[in-house]
């Protein structure tokens, strides 16, 4: 018997293309079997219904703007694009706000933590969005509440309001004469303060211009500001609230949980979305109950209809370039990050939307990332710079950057730097002693001739390139380590010979070679190091510590003959370590050894 598997989807679930995002809808849909007995072989419809997704997702919700352009379609954003330097002209942001519809509680702030846990399960989970909200505008000092009082029988509602009025401008409507000028001054000096109003601070904020903020009031910008709120993440508003909306919730409610309103400051427990839109006789228990006749909130909590909008804030790097990317393109989730630098490897085909995808790295690590570059070309020139190409932030590729404690100012346009390699440099230092005299030959920056100061009598760094060892003069000054460094500007082979011969440079115990295209091939410099040495001297043969890559099937065996093969000995007994894998197929290698006595004073280079 043969079984097939179907999928079947709902409308208006789009097909969806791309690894991560069927990988996603896997995970947040419930499937159900349905197992077709009308052919022979047997046929199970995977039945993909849209309805039961649960969280917020950019395929659910609703836009909350019409936009005038018919290129409605995210996907189709990415070709109408203009890219003139301005971020926002890339893609329109607005098209990323979705509006969902939520059931919540209004219940009186001091309730809101005890019922928060009364109602665990029952309240919404989804990322990054609090389950309790306040209401705009229902925020109440604690002494205008006492005013007020809790409970104001029918009728005597406005009998509160004309006490206040008394106690703020000494009479209220129908109270006779009014005050003469000297009594109200003298009233308004007991209200307020320098900075506004003294009993009631909100209404001083209210009347106060901001401080900082620009105010941008024309037209759709100030409506913006002032739809994204604070976090700029999301926003909730109560719908068909009483204020706005006739008196009660009786609709919703039913006549049986008709309640009063609650006076003072209020907060939103925003229900598991499965709630929405439901009367509360289809509301569970746990709900119903605050809302029945004995319940210890009985005539404080108040069953209200949300409108949950999340913004282009909210959502993550990968549900953006989901929607922009068209269907069948890898989404890149993968980048380098060194110092304030997003360093994205893109493959030909995000080419045309490069501008796009770096946008979307820069607004989604703000503030951490403020520069995004694309490599150009694979690293070819000998001082193994890369050539990048900046797409988005400031154009600055001068950094500075944190690694194992200590800081190194890069420049990653004119010097070599690969943060990956923090855990293996990490392991060589912790190899050393403090009795160890280091001598780094490709050292660039500094990365490891730095740590290792730290711990070892001395190093010795060199590097070829000019600006590499500018910044490594910098950074020995920027560790404080500039007594425990020697720095060298000169090619490896010279600077081997150099440091091994110098009557004035002490006696060397460890050697990295950390070039690994080439530094195998580097080896033949230590044949014959130690020729007008006499060996009696008895001085330790140094441990070589050598990088390189192998494509073969046996890594270890194929680059153990590169270094054979370049120091002319067969019988080195060399201790090997995988580093990390740097493409398909291709190791990245330490080998560890003893310099053979045979090499260091071999009568011949
Ligand atoms: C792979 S990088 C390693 C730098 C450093 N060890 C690190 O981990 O960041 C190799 C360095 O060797 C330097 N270099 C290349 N050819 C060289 C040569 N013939 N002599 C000395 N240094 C060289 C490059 O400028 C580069 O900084």
């Amino acid at each position: 018997m043969v079984t097939k598997l179907v999928f079947r989807f709902h409308p208006p679930l789009f097909v969806i293309f791309t690894a991560n995002r069927i990988l996603r809808k896997r995970l947040l849909t419930k499937y159900s079997l349905i197992r077709s007995s009308s052919t022979k072989s047997s046929t199970i419809n995977l039945s993909i219904n849209r309805d039961y997704c649960y969280g917020p997702s950019l395929d659910k919700g609703k836009k909350p703007y019409q936009f005038s352009h018919q290129q409605d379609e995210l996907s189709q954003v990415s070709s109408v694009f203009i890219d003139d330097g301005e971020e926002d002209t890339l893609f329109d942001k607005e098209r990323f706000s979705r509006v969902y519809d939520i059931a919540a509680i209004r219940v009186p702030a001091e309730d809101c933590f005890a019922l928060e846990n009364q109602l665990r399960g029952h309240l919404l989970n989804w990322p990054r969005i609090r389950n309790i909200a306040r209401v705009s505008g229902d925020e109440m000092e604690d002494g205008f509440k006492m005013m007020l009082g809790e409970k104001v029988p029918e009728g005597d509602e406005d009998k509160n309001f004309d006490a206040l009025n008394r106690r703020i401008y000494g009479k209220t409507e129908g109270d006779g004469e009014t005050l003469s000028p000297v009594l109200y001054r003298d009233k308004l000096v007991k209200s307020f303060n320098t900075r506004g109003f003294v009993k009631f601070r909100n209404l001083a904020k209210i009347s106060r211009p901001k401080k900082n903020k620009k105010m941008v009031i024309e037209g759709d910008e100030f409506d913006r500001e002032k739809r994204i709120g604070k976090n700029g993440i999301s926003v909730v508003e109560v719908v068909g609230d009483r204020d706005n909306d006739g008196d009660d919730m009786t609709g919703l409610l039913g006549d049986e949980f008709k309640g009063g309103r609650w006076r003072g400051s209020t907060r939103l427990l925003l229900l598991d979305e499965q709630y929405a839109n439901k009367d509360v006789r289809e509301l569970p228990e746990a709900i119903k109950v605050l809302f029945s006749g004995d319940g210890k909130h009985r005539r404080s909590c108040e069953l209200v209809k949300c409108r949950l909008t999340l913004f282009y804030n909210y959502w993550q790097m990968n549900d953006i370039l989901e929607a922009l990317l068209p269907n069948g393109i890898i989404v890149p989730t993968a980048f380098e990050i060194v110092g304030h630098i997003a360093h994205l490897n893109l493959r030909d085909e995000h080419l045309p939307y490069k501008n796009m995808i770096a946008q979307v790295v820069l607004d989604k690590h703000k503030p951490k990332i403020k520069t995004v570059v694309n490599k150009i070309e694979s690293i070819q020139n000998d001082y193994r710079t890369m050539q990048l190409e900046v797409l988005a932030g400031n154009h600055s590729l001068a950094t500075m950057v944190i690694e194992n404690g200590f800081r190194f100012h890069v420049d990653i346009g004119k010097v070599y730097w690969n943060s990956r390699l923090a855990t293996e440099r990490q392991r060589l230092v912790n190899r050393f002693t403090n009795a160890d005299i280091v001598c780094d030959v490709f050292s660039g920056v500094g990365p490891l001739a730095i740590a290792a100061a730290k711990k070892v009598k001395h190093v010795y760094a060199n590097d070829l390139n000019p600006s590499a060892m500018e910044y490594l003069e910098r950074n020995c000054v920027l560790n404080k380590l500039e007594r425990k460094i020697t720095v060298y500007n000169m090619d490896g082979r010279r600077f081997i010979d150099a440091i091994f011969t110098s009557q004035k440079t002490r006696c060397i115990t460890q050697v990295v070679m950390n070039l690994p295209n080439d530094a195998a091939e580097f080896l033949d410099a230590f044949r014959g190091i130690f020729k007008n040495r006499p060996r009696a001297t008895g001085i330790p043969m140094p441990m070589i510590n050598v990088y390189g890559f192998s494509k073969a099937e046996d890594p270890e065996f194929d680059f153990h003959q590169r270094i054979r093969t370049a120091l002319l000995e067969f019988a080195i007994e060399v201790e090997m370590h995988r580093v990390r894998v740097v493409a398909p197929g291709k190791w990245m290698l330490c080998a560890s050894f003893v310099l053979p006595e045979s090499v260091a004073y071999a009568n011949q280079s």
